[in-house]
């Protein structure tokens, strides 16, 4: 799959920070059950990589990726592991040239218009304004729209159930992502009926979008 039909894959991609890899699967499968199937999982805690194999290999359904790469090794590690694709919270020529040697599609982070030239100038027509409520949110991103038409966004940061359609309602915008389907204290209370609900809630978004 590539970029753009992982972002058409669903209007909101969670941002899911696992601690616990017992955790990973009961977590992926909730979201898929609740119609959310493109699942980020990010390489902020030192499991990361072995709950991204263990989505991969145990849950059907799921389009599992992985998310703040920031180092050129993190591609190999993320492929390895299992993932269909990455994202990165911005963008530098180690990454471009990382990007290039690997077979995962990239969403990469861009901030500024200089950013936006200089991923497009990289190749990428699809990326993810971070963070996207503190970089400018909706206006922002009308504001790209301008100077920037062919390009798409999935904006993340700062981003929630009440705030979402307002970016999905923009023609510049394919999905959006955020962390508020995974909530820390459903995740430790391991309430995965609530993520569940928080999912279906998410891919109802897509239907009104
Ligand atoms: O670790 C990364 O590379 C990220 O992807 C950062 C996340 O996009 C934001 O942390 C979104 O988090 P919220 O603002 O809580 O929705």
């Amino acid at each position: 799959m590539n970029i753009l039909s992982i972002m058409r894959s669903g209007p909101v991609i969670p941002v899911i920070v696992i601690d616990r890899l017992e955790d990973a699967v009961p977590l992926a499968r909730a979201l898929v059950t609740g119609g959310v199937r493109v699942l980020e999982l990010t390489l902020r805690t030192p499991v990361a990589l072995k709950a991204i194999e263990a989505i991969a290999n145990e849950v059907e359904g799921a389009i599992i990726g992985v998310g703040t790469i920031t180092r050129p090794e993190d591609f190999d590690a993320s492929v390895k592991a299992g993932a269909l694709f990455g994202v990165s919270p911005g963008l530098t020529p180690e990454l471009v040239a990382a990007s290039r040697d690997s077979s995962l599609p990239l969403l990469p982070g861009v901030m500024t218009p200089s950013d936006v030239i200089a991923a497009r100038a990289a190749g990428f027509t699809e990326l993810k304004l971070f963070p996207a409520q503190q970089a400018g949110g909706v206006g922002m991103l009308k504001a790209l729209g301008g100077p920037f038409p062919e390009l798409s966004f999935c904006p993340t940061g700062g981003i929630g159930a009440a705030t979402a359609p307002d970016f999905l309602a923009l023609p510049n915008v394919v999905c959006v992502g955020g962390s508020w389907l995974t909530p820390g204290d459903a995740v430790a209370a391991r309430d995965w009926g609530r993520i569940t609900a928080l999912a279906q809630d998410a891919a109802r978004l897509g239907q009104t979008a």
